[in-house]
């Protein structure tokens, strides 16, 4: 039998991930079909009969935003939420803003495939020319953060995202779970992702055919010392999740902005 529960959740679709755009650090809201996503998402939890004791966000508004909704759908808005930097979407850098299938005619599909999912390739740096430079690092909400401005990432790869969650998962997401309580982390795309790698103990290679859809829930079943006690579960009707992951899969593929 399972001894904890945990279910993560990449946030409904952003304004820019119906873009096609790297959003990355910048902060977007949902689209009209975010809101749905995340509102069938806390319907499908509801009907599963999940109950959380607590919640963990990124500072980012689309995974707050789909916290929300999701607790309003369950009837559960009086749970506590907690957000840190840590869970934040990885850091894309210079690519942030920039259209993936744009990138993939410049470059090439295979690049944009590593840009997107290796897991020691770090995107070329953002700088200070950057058109979102300003917008994300005179953004008030990442003074609140437990480093310096300064040493707030300027790129990473899904390793540098596990390095900086890591100290946040062990600081203070596992003595809760660990004290009995039911988690929901609503994050991102990679912040999930480099969570799964390592509960999982998902390869450096593995990794990189993983994707997460936006507004499914992915339910992990742990044993006493966190370990995954059967295969993680992407909850809802598994045809539309395989469309939607290879949705996003083809994100990456080489074709003309529209
Ligand atoms: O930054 C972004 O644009 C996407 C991930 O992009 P890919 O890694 O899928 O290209 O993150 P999210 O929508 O989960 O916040």
């Amino acid at each position: 039998m399972s001894k904890y529960k945990l279910v993560l959740l990449r946030h409904g679709e952003g304004t820019w991930n119906k873009e096609n755009r790297f959003c990355s650090w910048v902060d977007q809201k949902l689209s009209e079909d975010g809101v749905k996503e995340a509102q069938d998402c806390g319907r499908l939890l509801k009907e599963q009969g999940c109950k959380f004791d607590l919640v963990f966000t990124s500072i980012l508004s689309r995974s707050i935003q789909t916290a929300w909704l999701v607790l309003e759908a369950m009837d559960q808005e009086w749970v506590p939420v907690v957000k840190s930097w840590r869970l934040n979407e990885r850091h894309y850098g210079a690519l942030i803003g920039l259209n993936r299938a744009e990138m993939a005619l410049q470059h090439g599909e295979e690049k944009v495939k590593l840009w997107r999912r290796s897991y020691d390739i770090t995107p070329p740096l953002i700088d200070e020319s950057h058109p979102y430079y300003l917008e994300i690092y005179n953004d008030r909400r990442y003074t609140t953060c437990d480093v310096p401005k300064e040493n707030l990432p300027r790129a990473e790869s899904l390793k540098e995202v596990l390095d900086r969650l890591l100290p946040f998962w062990h600081s203070t997401v596992v003595p809760e779970i660990q004290r009995g309580k039911t988690v929901l982390i609503s994050a991102h795309g990679n912040s999930c992702r480099a969570l799964l790698k390592h509960l999982e103990g998902v390869s450096d290679e593995a990794i990189a055919n993983v994707t997460l859809p936006t507004g499914i829930p992915v339910q992990l079943e742990l044993d006493e010392n966190l370990k995954p006690l059967k295969p993680r579960q992407l909850l809802g009707d598994q045809a539309k999740i395989q469309a939607a992951i290879k949705k996003v899969e083809d994100q990456g593929k080489a074709k003309q902005a529209t």
